[in-house]
C-alpha cells in the first residue's frame, strides 16, 4: 500500500520532469491533441529552455540524471528507430548520464564486500576512478603480480534504486496503456519488461565478463583488434576486472594522425570485424559507438564495454546476409525474397513489389564513397518500405541494423573515403557462400535422402506384392477377378473409376 503510493509518487515527479522539459505532450503534436491537453502543454513548460530543442534532446535533457533506470530506459529507446523515427533515435543515443562519480572508499568496500579480503591483498594500487556513468565506475590497478588492470565497480545501493526505479517505470506504463490508446501499438508494458530483464542482466558483471570473453574468443583471428582480457580471478557480480588498455581514443584524430595511424586500416577493421561479429559467430557488440572505441600502443583497434550485446540465430543471420549481400549485387529480387523467406515480409505481398522497393533504397546509395552517403537515411527509408509492407522486423535484427550504422558512423570518421559496400562484400560474400551455398545443397541433399528412405519404406510392401505374384504364377499363373480387369481397362484408357461398380474384388 504505502509502496503503491510512493510509486505514484515518484511517478507523478518524472512526469513533471517530462512535461517541464515539453517531452511528454510534445509541441509537435500539438495539432492532433484536444485544446485543453495543448494549453496544460504550454502551462507545464512556460519559462523553460525546451524550444529549439529536438524531440530527441529534449526527453534526453529529462532523463539524463534522473537515475540508472531512466536513462536505460533512454538508450532501449534509441535502439528502437523504427518505432521513433531515426531522427529521434539518434538524439537519445547520445544520451549520457550525468552522475558524478562516488568515492574510491566505497569502491575499495564493495571489492573487499566481494572477495572477502583487504584491499591489499588483491591489488598492490588502486587509483581515484578514473570514469563514472550511472551504473558503475572504472579505477585503474594493479594486481599483485603486476599486471596493470581496468576495475569496474558498481554503484553501491544499485540493483535496488534501479528496481525502485522500473516499478515506477512499469506503473507508467501500465497506466499509459490503459488511457492512451494511440501508444497501445508500442506495447509500453512489454517493452518496460524487457528493459528490466537486460537491465537485470547488465547489473551482474560477470555477464559482461562472459560476453568480453566470448568475443575476445571469438574475434582471435583479427590479430589487429583487441578486446580486453578478462581477469577471473578478481572479476564478481559486482566487479569486473580487465587487462588495462592505455589507448587513443579515434575521436582524437589529431592524435591519431601524429601517431601516424593508418586510419584507413582501422576504419576496414572496424567494419569487417563487426560483420564478421553478426555473421560468423552470431554474437555482436552493440554498441559500438566511437566512445568505446581506442588505438593502442602498437596501433591496434581496441574494443570495450560489454554490457550491451546481440545474439542472431542462424536463421536471422542467413536472412541478414542474403538481404546484404543482395544489396551489394543490386540483385534486389534477392534480397526480397530473403524477406519472404524469413518471413519478414506478410506473404500476401508481391515479391516484385517488394523488390522494387528496394532497389528504391539501393541504387541511390550504390558504389557512393562514405562521405556521399548518408546511412541513417538509406536506414529510415528502408524503415518507411518496412511500414508499407506491414513487416515484422524482430528487435534483434533492428539491433544490428543501427548498430551497423553506428559502426559505419565510426568508420567514415577514420576514413571519410571509405567504400562501404566493397568493404563489407567480402566477409558477406564468405559467409553466403560457405552458409546459404552449403545450406542450399545440404537442404537438397536431405530432399533426395527423404525421398530414397520413402522409396526404401515402401520397399517391403512391393516386395510383398512382388512375392504374391510370383506366388500366383508358380501355381498356375496369375488370376485377376473380372472387376479387376475392367479396373484395370478404364485405369489405361484414363477413364475414372466408376465407384460401387468399379469396387475391388476380394
Ligand atoms: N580495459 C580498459 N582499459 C583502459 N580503460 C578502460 C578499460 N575499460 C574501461 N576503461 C575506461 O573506463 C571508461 C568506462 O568504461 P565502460 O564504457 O566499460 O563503462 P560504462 O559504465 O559502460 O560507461 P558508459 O556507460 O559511459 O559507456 C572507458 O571510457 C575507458 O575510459
Amino acid at each position: 500500500m504505502f509502496r503503491g503510493l510512493s510509486d505514484l509518487l515518484r511517478l507523478l515527479r518524472i512526469t513533471w520532469i517530462l512535461a517541464r522539459h515539453d517531452a511528454l505532450i510534445p509541441r509537435e503534436f500539438d495539432r492532433q491533441v484536444p485544446s485543453w491537453v495543448r494549453l496544460v502543454g504550454k502551462v507545464t513548460r512556460f519559462g523553460t529552455r525546451a524550444r529549439g530543442r529536438r524531440p530527441g534532446q529534449r526527453l534526453a535533457d529529462a532523463l539524463a540524471g534522473q537515475g540508472p533506470a531512466y536513462v536505460k530506459f533512454g538508450q532501449l529507446l534509441a535502439t528502437r528507430p523504427d518505432i521513433i523515427g531515426l531522427e529521434m533515435a539518434e538524439d537519445l543515443a547520445k544520451l549520457q548520464d550525468q552522475m558524478p562519480p562516488f568515492p574510491q572508499a566505497e569502491a575499495i568496500r564493495e571489492i573487499e564486500r566481494s572477495f572477502g579480503k583487504p584491499i591489499a591483498e588483491l591489488f598492490t594500487s588502486f587509483s581515484e576512478p578514473v570514469a563514472a556513468a550511472s551504473i558503475a565506475q572504472v579505477h585503474r590497478a594493479r594486481t599483485l603480480s603486476g599486471s596493470d588492470v581496468a576495475v569496474k565497480v558498481l554503484r553501491p545501493g544499485i540493483e535496488k534504486t534501479a528496481r525502485r526505479e522500473f516499478r515506477t517505470l512499469l506503473l507508467g506504463a501500465k497506466l499509459t496503456q490503459r488511457f492512451v490508446p494511440a501508444a497501445r501499438r508500442m506495447e509500453p508494458v512489454k517493452f518496460i519488461r524487457t528493459l528490466m530483464q537486460s537491465s537485470e542482466l547488465e547489473l551482474d558483471l560477470r555477464i559482461e565478463a562472459g560476453s568480453a570473453s566470448e568475443l575476445r574468443e571469438n574475434l582471435a583471428e583479427y590479430p589487429d583488434l583487441v578486446i580486453p582480457e578478462v581477469d577471473w580471478q578478481h572479476s564478481a557480480r559486482r566487479i569486473l576486472t580487465l587487462q588495462w588498455i592505455e589507448g587513443t581514443p579515434v575521436t582524437d584524430l589529431e592524435a591519431l594522425g601524429a601517431r601516424n595511424i593508418d586510419r584507413s586500416k582501422l576504419a576496414i577493421l572496424a567494419m569487417r570485424s563487426f560483420l564478421s561479429q553478426a555473421l560468423d559467430h552470431g554474437f555482436f557488440h552493440a554498441d559500438m559507438h566511437q566512445g568505446n572505441l581506442f588505438v593502442d600502443e602498437k596501433g591496434r583497434l581496441v574494443l570495450i564495454d560489454f554490457g550491451i550485446m546481440g545474439r542472431l540465430d542462424e536463421k536471422a543471420r542467413r536472412a541478414f546476409a542474403e538481404i546484404i549481400y543482395g544489396f551489394i549485387r543490386r540483385d534486389y529480387r534477392a534480397a526480397a525474397l530473403a524477406h519472404f523467406e524469413a518471413g519478414y515480409v506478410p506473404e500476401h505481398f508481391n515479391v516484385d513489389a517488394f523488390a522494387t522497393a528496394l532497389r528504391a533504397v539501393g541504387e541511390p546509395i550504390f558504389g557512393k564513397k562514405a562521405d556521399q552517403l548518408d546511412m541513417s537515411r538509406v536506414l529510415q527509408q528502408l524503415f518507411d518500405v518496412t511500414d508499407v509492407f506491414d513487416m515484422h522486423l524482430r528487435p534483434e535484427l533492428v539491433l544490428l541494423q543501427r548498430t551497423m550504422v553506428v559502426v559505419e558512423g565510426v568508420a567514415r570518421v577514420l576514413d571519410p573515403e571509405i567504400d562501404l559496400w566493397a568493404t563489407a562484400e567480402p566477409i558477406v560474400r564468405d559467409y553466403v557462400k560457405r552458409e546459404v551455398g552449403g545450406k542450399a545443397f545440404a537442404r537438397q541433399a536431405k530432399a533426395n535422402f527423404d525421398a530414397a528412405k520413402d522409396l526404401v519404406e515402401a520397399f517391403p510392401e512391393f516386395a510383398q506384392a512382388a512375392e504374391n505374384v510370383a506366388g500366383q504364377l508358380a501355381n498356375g499363373g496369375l488370376r485377376l477377378s473380372d472387376d479387376s480387369i475392367e479396373r484395370l481397362a478404364r485405369a489405361i484408357k484414363g477413364k475414372p473409376v466408376r465407384p460401387g461398380k468399379d469396387k475391388p474384388s476380394a
